[in-house]
């Protein structure tokens, strides 16, 4: 059967990663797209919208402070995302189902910083997500299927445009990245964000990912969206949105520290073997 290694499959409000325990670094080495792409193929690999690789924090040469265990997170293009907010309670879930750690909170590693984590008696999961930012430039407009927005660039360690609808069917089927200009707004690409408001404190969304296409949710898409729709109410800070998602429903706090606190599941469905062997020449 050639060279084997093991997976798993979590998922947190529908949007669903393959995780790769691979502890010191050894079994994977350095990823390639190929292989990632391989993987998120829901056709002809295991199917995902991301690959998450499970490697301890002093055993990457990612990023300088690594925390206690490092998110290697990879969207299903094979392109790198500096975050991902369900990734991240998955990866943690994983972490305590394996008991790999007891640690409360546990400080995952991630290429937007070191994120502290914490699983909640009641199952669900609150990530300190940090403090979003507000690059700019005014004046960006979205465009999706002919249709254009007005929409506003939040940064949560990873870039989102949240652009703000009267019907979430208004951007049609969401098969290509929207469009954006200024080009230069997202000189990296971005993540889209398509938003009706359900309440003073509840909205609903769709998301377009960069290099994930349109995804059942988005954990730093919910914390933009949350922050967007706060700002657009003039609301301040301590504030709570629940944000709901084709997947499920995301809580997030914007704290009076700044902060950016996202709660919501996390499980892992699926574990399994796979050879190498199996892989395309
Ligand atoms: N699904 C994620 C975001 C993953 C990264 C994103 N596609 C990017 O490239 O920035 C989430 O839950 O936050």
């Amino acid at each position: 059967m050639g060279e084997t290694f093991s997976w798993l499959k979590g998922h947190g409000t529908e949007n669903d990663f393959v995780l790769l325990p691979d502890p010191d670094g050894t079994v994977h080495g350095d990823l390639d797209a190929d292989f990632v792409r391989f993987l998120c193929d829901r056709h002809a690999g295991i199917g995902a919208d991301g690959v998450l690789r499970v490697i301890e924090g002093s055993k990457q040469s990612y990023v300088e402070d690594g925390g206690a265990w490092f998110m290697d997170y990879w969207n299903s293009d094979g392109t790198i995302g500096e975050m991902c907010g369900n990734g991240i309670r998955v990866f943690a879930r994983y972490l305590s189902e394996a008991g790999l750690t007891a640690d409360k909170p546990i400080r995952i590693g991630t290429r937007a910083g070191v994120k502290e984590v914490v699983l909640n008696d009641d199952g669900t999961i609150t990530v300190d997500m940090g403090e979003p930012s507000f690059p700019g430039p005014a004046g960006i407009v979205v465009e999706a299927n002919g249709h254009q927005w007005p929409a506003v660039h939040v940064n949560v360690g990873n870039p989102h445009a949240v652009a703000f609808v009267d019907d979430l069917r208004e951007p049609g089927p969401l098969l290509d990245a929207p469009r954006w200009s200024p080009a230069e707004a997202f000189p990296n690409g971005m993540n889209a964000e398509f938003v009706v408001r359900k309440g003073p404190n509840e909205v609903q969304m769709r998301v377009h990912e960069r290099g994930s296409g349109e995804t059942r949710s988005c954990g730093t898409g919910t914390c933009a969206v949350a922050v967007a729709s706060a700002r657009a109410a003039h609301q301040e800070a301590p504030v709570t949105y629940k944000v709901g998602v084709p997947g499920g429903v995301l809580t997030i706090t914007w704290r009076d520290d700044n902060h950016l606190e996202m709660t919501g599941p996390a499980v892992i469905h699926a574990r399994g073997e796979f050879s190498r062997s199996w892989l395309p020449a």
